[in-house]
């Protein structure tokens, strides 16, 4: 990497709050790249695994502990120290304070949840660059006072003292304490400006990117792809590599990536595992084709796949299961093709950055639990011989979206809907057999062929059919039935981290419903799902 411009970021030290995520989000939203890193992560430890990146500042995130806690987590002494920006919000905040000398008790009968006016102080000009955090934000009224903003507070602790040197930008009613400012760019917010009940909060963090920090905002589509490619370029080498392919975006994005890395030295493998929707094998192979100029090799592995899920009910353990096939299958074909071609090294995935942290498996980035194994992650198995190369693992998925465009990818690849690597057999609930499978891919498509028809495919973000275990009775043509209930879960969400369920029309489920239990053999019910993501998740598994 050595004779790259080194790319400008925000490293955001995450202390476990809700909203760290969101922190990364609004920062790359303003075309500067961020990473989440875990709290403990030390000065020295970013230099040495974060040397391609121009550290530009720090953002302590909010947390659920309290500073004066003895196991409450810190931050490294280095950090704060390091001559570089560094925004505390909430946790953070009162961190910063705590560790440069000030001091942070609980706020007793002054805890803010909520809405809350603050008053900026005009005292805090003699902080510098700190200062210019509210640049521009509050305008002065006729009487010449009450420069004040509406933000959202969660808090039950104060700083009650300010470290040596700091001083104070604004207070709220309950709290004197409510911005501060030190030297060198230090601030401390007690508010959280990343959440849209801030309503200036994006401009407050715009002043601290480009006012306190200095960055540029050239993070685009465009200079991700140099990067990655070159990246990629580096890490790969003169070796071969083989790319997990599934027809859906992420898959393509990656594969295109490398291919412009290594050309043909890149050959993309579709495993059709038996638990493909309908018609979905021959579909990818077909569009593959006609876009995409990579050799393609489709794999009938159907019989293993089916083998090895025989009985199985567990959702960890049907995942665990996937994942290990999936990567066996990987390492056939490469010794296959090597025999061809040469040796085959690398196994390129479209991994993103929420399968990571669901997973929080292999090196995740947070301090998050585990909420299910995604295949491709948390279910690979220990002894691999293929490295992977994930050009994706730190982006969501709209902005592999927006790099799948200034590829060129075809907009109906770019916009279908996600689906997972485990496909129906998490979604078939219980044990998976071809019967099942053969009733949940019917209903499946008629559900789709229905969102399609009603031209609201594209503003559902994901929509699916599930074959639940439960039994119901039902009365057809006069007789009693005894059958199967399918669930219909269909959905809204930006980065498929949160989600809401789409209110889809009365009519149309109507439709969906109807067409199900006349034309699908086994099932006399049909449900509609209206949980959102938390509590439930997208998937039923
Ligand atoms: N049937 C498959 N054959 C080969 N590789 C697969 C298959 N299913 C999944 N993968 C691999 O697992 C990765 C993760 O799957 P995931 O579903 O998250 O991504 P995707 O299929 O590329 O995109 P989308 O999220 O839009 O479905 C894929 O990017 C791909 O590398
Ligand atoms: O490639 C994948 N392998 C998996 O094991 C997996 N599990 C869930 N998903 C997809 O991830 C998104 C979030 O799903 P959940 O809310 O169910 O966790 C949704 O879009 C899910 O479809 C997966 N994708
Ligand atoms: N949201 C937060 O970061 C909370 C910080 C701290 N636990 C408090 O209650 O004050
Ligand atoms: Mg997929």
């Amino acid at each position: 990497m050595s004779n790259h411009v080194r790319r400008q970021a925000i490293v955001v030290l995450d202390f476990g709050s809700q909203y760290s995520r969101l922190i990364a989000r609004r920062i790359r939203e303003n075309h500067v790249y961020s990473e989440l890193v875990p709290a403990e992560t030390t000065l020295e430890q970013l230099q040495r695994e974060k040397a391609h990146l121009d550290i530009r500042g720090f953002i302590l995130s909010g947390g659920p502990a309290s500073v004066y806690d003895a196991q409450a987590p810190r931050c490294d002494p280095a950090i704060l120290q390091s001559g570089l920006p560094v925004l505390g919000i909430c946790y953070g905040m009162q961190l910063l304070a705590h560790q440069l000398g000030g001091h942070v008790a609980p706020a007793r009968g002054r805890r803010e949840y909520g809405p809350a006016t603050i008053e900026l102080q005009s005292a805090a000009s003699d902080q510098g660059r700190a200062a210019e955090i509210f640049a521009g934000l509050a305008q002065t009224d006729m009487a010449g006072k009450g420069r004040s903003l509406k933000v959202w507070m969660s808090h039950g602790d104060s700083v009650d003292q300010l470290p040596p040197g700091f001083s104070v930008l604004a207070r709220s009613e309950s709290n004197p304490c409510a911005a501060i400012a030190g030297p060198g760019g230090l601030i401390g917010l007690q508010f959280h400006p990343e959440v849209t009940h801030t309503p200036q909060g994006r401009e407050i963090l715009r002043n601290f990117l480009f006012r306190v920090c200095d960055c540029r905002a050239d993070w685009t589509p465009g200079s991700v792809i140099d990067e990655t490619v070159a990246q990629i370029r580096n890490r790969v080498g003169e070796a071969r590599a083989i790319c997990a392919l599934s027809g859906g975006v992420d898959s393509a994005v990656a594969a295109l990536l490398v291919h412009r890395a290594i050309g043909e030295r890149l050959t993309c493998v579709f495993v059709d595992t038996g638990c493909m929707r309908a018609g979905e094998p021959e579909q990818v192979v077909e569009t593959f084709s006609r876009h995409l100029h990579i050799p393609l090799i489709a794999v009938d592995a159907r019989q293993r796949f089916l083998a090895r899920l025989e009985g199985v009910t567990d959702p960890e353990q049907k995942r665990k299961i996937i994942g290990e096939e999936f990567i066996r299958v990987f390492e056939e074909e490469a010794l296959r093709l090597a025999q061809e071609q040469g040796p085959i090294s690398f196994l390129v995935q479209g991994t993103l950055y929420p399968d990571v942290i669901e997973s929080a498996g292999r090196d995740t980035a947070s301090t998050a639990t585990r909420i299910k194994t995604h295949h491709n992650v948390g279910g690979l198995p220990e002894e691999m011989t293929l490295q992977l190369v994930e050009p994706l693992r730190w982006l969501f998925k709209d902005e592999v979206r927006e790099i799948g465009l200034a590829l060129g990818l075809p907009e109906e690849w770019v916009w279908r809907h996600p689906f997972p690597g485990p496909g129906l057999a998490i979604r078939v609930i219980g044990a998976v057999d071809e019967q099942r499978l053969e009733t949940l891919r019917a209903a499946d498509a008629i559900l789709i062929e229905e969102l399609r028809r009603a031209g609201l495919y594209r503003q559902v973000s994901q929509a699916f059919a599930v074959l639940t275990p439960v039994r119901s009775v039902g009365v057809m043509g006069d007789g009693r039935t005894y059958a199967q209930v399918v669930a219909l879960r269909a959905v809204t969400t930006e980065d498929f981290m949160t989600a809401d369920w789409a209110r889809l029309p009365y009519d149309l489920l109507t439709r969906v419903a109807n067409r199900i239990v006349n034309e699908v053999p086994g099932v006399n019910r049909v449900v509609y799902d209206i949980t959102s993501k938390p509590p439930a998740t997208i998937e039923w598994e």
